[in-house]
């Protein structure tokens, strides 16, 4: 599991370290991670052209030290001190090792840039001298220190300017920036140095599935079990206008993890569906709804009659709009940006420059799992435990793939999975089997529930 703390928990962490080293110790640490990583990025040190932005904190000094690391490797290592305060003993590391101080000018010529204005304990937004420096270096690889100076680091949002990385390393743990939206967009890659910090740290309230948590939470079948034992999932979602809606759905839900697909719905869809998937089945006892893709007016009537079940329910597309009856049940509710806008009355930008404030705002609203779609999908539960889907490629923005979700999810409650591991689960996976199918080319939403079996396979595999 990859977990992400707030500024706070990582301070308080830092401190309980540091009194059992040395002092400098984690300075060096995170110094050493950082000169690597930078090596690696360029192949080598050697002749190598290094830019150092400094601010006036510890990020600086951070940059300093790797940067006397580099110049020992033989690279040329200049600094931009952005303060009129710097870590006066990184600077001196740096000048002992060869490095030098040069002024901000246009049209320099450096291989990398290592963005060390501010870290942790960085205000968002940047000040002038580095909005200048930064323009100064366009167009080079950036390597930002600890966090991309600028973001927010707790909330993931971005309300000024800020560093645009290309790899971002980080110290301990990572931290909300890392992985949510917008900030998560300006880290390029992330790499975790380990400072020793871990026995230190509280539990996380922000988490990342690793396929390794994914393949420990999917049920396998037992070998004396049976269709029924596996769970059956019901699909009420299509209709005579969308019956598309319908047939993804049930895609999504024949996925092969639950035993038994049920569709209950109009008969013209049902045609279809049976067409496409013949093993499915009429209405009747199930241990999971999807309710509300293409659904159209029969939407609040479905979601009504999947509640009076008192089975878990997903709750996707035009139910949405009905998600009130569904407070406090065991529901995954799963809006988009837009319907989550209208189920909060808030403006759809404000919900996209803060995902992560917003999906927690309606897991507490709903009382219930909130599953708010995107680049990387926040899923929040009541009381502010969130996990966030780091899987997924950019062609997975295709109609109709929140459908095959919707029953994937649906899929994953059937198997007996609680709301907040199947939107989680389900929503690794949608994002990986998107990965799969596509190979860095263009797909459709059926190719994502095409891809679901041979993905289970590899990650269940002995
Ligand atoms: N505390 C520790 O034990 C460790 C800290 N480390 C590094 O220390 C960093 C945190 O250091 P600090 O607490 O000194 O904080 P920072 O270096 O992140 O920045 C704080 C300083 O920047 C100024 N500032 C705030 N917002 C600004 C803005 N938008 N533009 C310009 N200046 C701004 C503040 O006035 C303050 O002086 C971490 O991000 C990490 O890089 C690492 O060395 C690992 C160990
Ligand atoms: N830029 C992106 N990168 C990766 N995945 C994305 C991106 N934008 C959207 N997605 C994913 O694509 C899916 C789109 O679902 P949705 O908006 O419900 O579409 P539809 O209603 O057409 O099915 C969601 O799973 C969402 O997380
Ligand atoms: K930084």
């Amino acid at each position: 599991m990859l977990r992400a703390h707030t500024v706070e928990e990582v301070r308080a962490a830092e401190a309980a370290l540091m009194a059992t080293v040395p002092e400098g110790t984690l300075m060096q640490r995170a110094a050493y991670g950082l000169a690597n990583a930078v090596l690696d990025l360029l192949g080598g040190g050697y002749g190598r052209r290094v830019l150092l932005l400094v601010g006036p904190g510890h990020n600086g000094g951070d940059a300093l030290y790797a940067g006397a690391v580099l110049a020992r490797r033989g690279a040329l290592v200049e600094a931009w001190l952005l303060s009129t305060t710097v870590h006066e003993a990184g600077l001196a590391a740096l000048r002992t090792a060869g490095g030098r101080v040069g002024t901000p000018r246009a049209a320099v010529r450096f291989d990398v840039v290592v963005d060390g204005i501010v870290g942790i304990g960085g205000r968002p937004g940047l000040r002038d001298g580095a909005v200048e420096a930064l323009a100064a270096a366009a167009g080079i690889p950036v390597v930002a220190v600890d966090t991309p100076s600028g973001v927010d680091v707790d909330s993931g949002a971005t309300p000024g300017e800020h560093v645009e990385a290309d790899l971002t390393v980080t110290f301990g743990t990572h931290k909300a920036c890392h992985l949510l939206d917008p900030a998560a967009l300006a880290c390029g890659a992330v790499d975790l140095v380990d400072i020793g910090l871990d026995p230190f740290l509280p539990p996380a309230a922000i988490e990342a599935l690793q396929p390794e948590d994914v393949a420990a939470m999917l049920s396998l079948p037992d070998p004396d079990g049976h269709k029924y034992t596996r769970g059956v999932v019901g699909i009420r979602a299509g209709s005579d206008a969308y019956p598309g809606a319908g047939l993804l759905s049930v895609a999504g839900a024949a996925c092969g993890l639950a035993g038994m697909v049920r569709y209950d719905g109009d008969e013209s869809v049902l045609d279809l569906v049976r067409a496409a998937h013949p093993e499915v089945v009429g209405p009747g006892r199930v241990q999971a709804w999807v309710v509300g893709s293409g659904s159209a007016a029969a939407a609040e009537p479905a979601l009504r009659d999947a509640l009076a079940d008192d089975v878990p329910v997903v709750v996707d597309a035009d139910a949405l709009a009905f998600a009130d009856l569904a407070r406090g049940r065991d529901a995954v509710l799963t809006p988009h940006a837009g319907e989550l806008s209208r189920m909060l009355g808030v403006d759809r930008e404000e919900i996209e420059a803060e995902p992560l404030a917003h999906a927690r705002a309606a897991a507490d609203r709903y009382d219930a799992v909130v599953l708010l779609k995107g680049r990387h999908t926040v899923v929040a539960r009541p009381g502010g435990r969130v996990r966030v889907t780091t899987t997924g490629t950019p062609w997975l923005a295709t109609a109709g793939a929140g459908d095959v979700l919707g029953g994937l999810v649906g899929a994953l409650l059937a198997t007996g999975l609680d709301p907040f591991d199947a939107a989680s689960v389900g929503s690794w996976l949608h994002g990986a089997a998107a990965t799969l199918a596509s190979q860095d080319g263009p797909i459709v939403a059926g190719d994502v529930a095409a891809a679901l079996p041979d993905l289970i396979a590899s990650l269940t595999a002995p």
